[in-house]
């Protein structure tokens, strides 16, 4: 069942992700559990015309139905919270309730109205959580086919002490820093990048909740624009750590990857029934 605004923790039966029981006795006010927000406001203009991208339906499931999913499947995870479009959170709480049967039980879940880039959707997102979430999990509803392993290690490596974690693959095309010029227009090549020291950076990040707060608190929305929680963080001079991403997490941005992904939930259909 969702609901659309912070609503008192109710007890989770998930496992706590940051503190042992020896702490949660010492101090049973700390907060403990660990949430998933998936900003999924986003027009999805590179998909081409159509629903907003995390409604886009693969395998007649919508995307963000699947992003839930992987996020909820996490043994640690006990609060989804989505980021709707603006205009769109009552209908994304309508199809979240309708796919209920096709999500875990034990999983709470929040629907925010989002804004006008990931920036702004995530801060609203962070800003619904309830005191007792003490580690987040940024996630594009975009990349709805992240297996949950890749989100287990995310949340590890945060228990594990990390304030900030990302999951990253190693690149396959090598990489060129050019001059922009206007499209069409060939670009100056500036630099080439040692490939080996590269790496495509995927979502769900994990974070511990006070430092992402204090970076969505401190890095302006305009401007020069970070393009992950990530880059945010960094910025505060807070180091950020990578673990293995995998093939399966890519971002479905144009027409192409909504194939790619289809052809993964076949795979995954013909090798476990999935
Ligand atoms: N104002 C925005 C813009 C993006 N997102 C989310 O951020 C994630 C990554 O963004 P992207 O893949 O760029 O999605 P879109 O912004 O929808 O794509 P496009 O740039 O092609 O319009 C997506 O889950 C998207 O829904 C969001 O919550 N709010
Ligand atoms: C957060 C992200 O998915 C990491 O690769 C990426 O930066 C999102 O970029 P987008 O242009 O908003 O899709």
């Amino acid at each position: 069942m969702t609901v659309e605004h912070p609503s008192a923790p109710s007890e989770s039966p998930r496992e706590s992700p940051v503190a042992s029981s020896a702490d949660a006795t010492a101090n049973p006010a700390r907060p403990t559990r660990t949430a998933a927000v998936i900003p999924a406001a986003g027009r999805g203009v590179r998909l081409g015309p159509g629903a907003p991208k995390a409604l886009r339906t693969l395998n007649g499931t919508p995307m963000l139905v699947h992003a839930v999913r992987a996020m909820a499947a996490s043994r640690y995870v006990s609060l989804v919270v989505v980021v709707a479009p603006a205009d769109g959170a009552g209908e994304v709480k309508s199809l979240l309730d309708e796919y209920e049967h096709a999500l875990p039980e034990r999983t709470e879940f929040l629907v925010v109205p989002g804004g006008d880039t990931r920036q702004e959707s995530v801060r609203l997102g962070l800003k619904a959580l309830p005191d007792d979430i003490a580690a987040v999990l940024v996630h594009d509803a975009a990349r709805p086919l992240v297996p949950v392993d890749t989100v287990d290690a995310v949340v590890e490596a945060v228990r594990d002490g990390a304030v900030a974690v990302v999951p990253a693959l190693p690149l396959a095309d090598t990489v060129k820093q050019v001059e922009p010029r206007p499209h069409g227009t060939p670009e100056p090549v500036v630099a080439t990048p040692e490939r080996a020291l590269l790496r495509a950076v995927q979502t769900p990040q994990g974070f511990d909740r006070a430092v992402l707060a204090h970076a969505h608190a401190t890095v302006p929305a305009a401007g020069d624009g970070a393009t992950d929680c990530a880059g945010m963080v960094e910025r505060l001079g807070r180091p950020v750590v990578v673990v293995p991403g995998h093939e399966e997490a890519f971002k479905v941005t144009r027409p192409l990857d909504l194939v790619l992904a289809e052809a993964v939930l076949a795979r995954r259909r013909a090798n476990d029934g999935f």
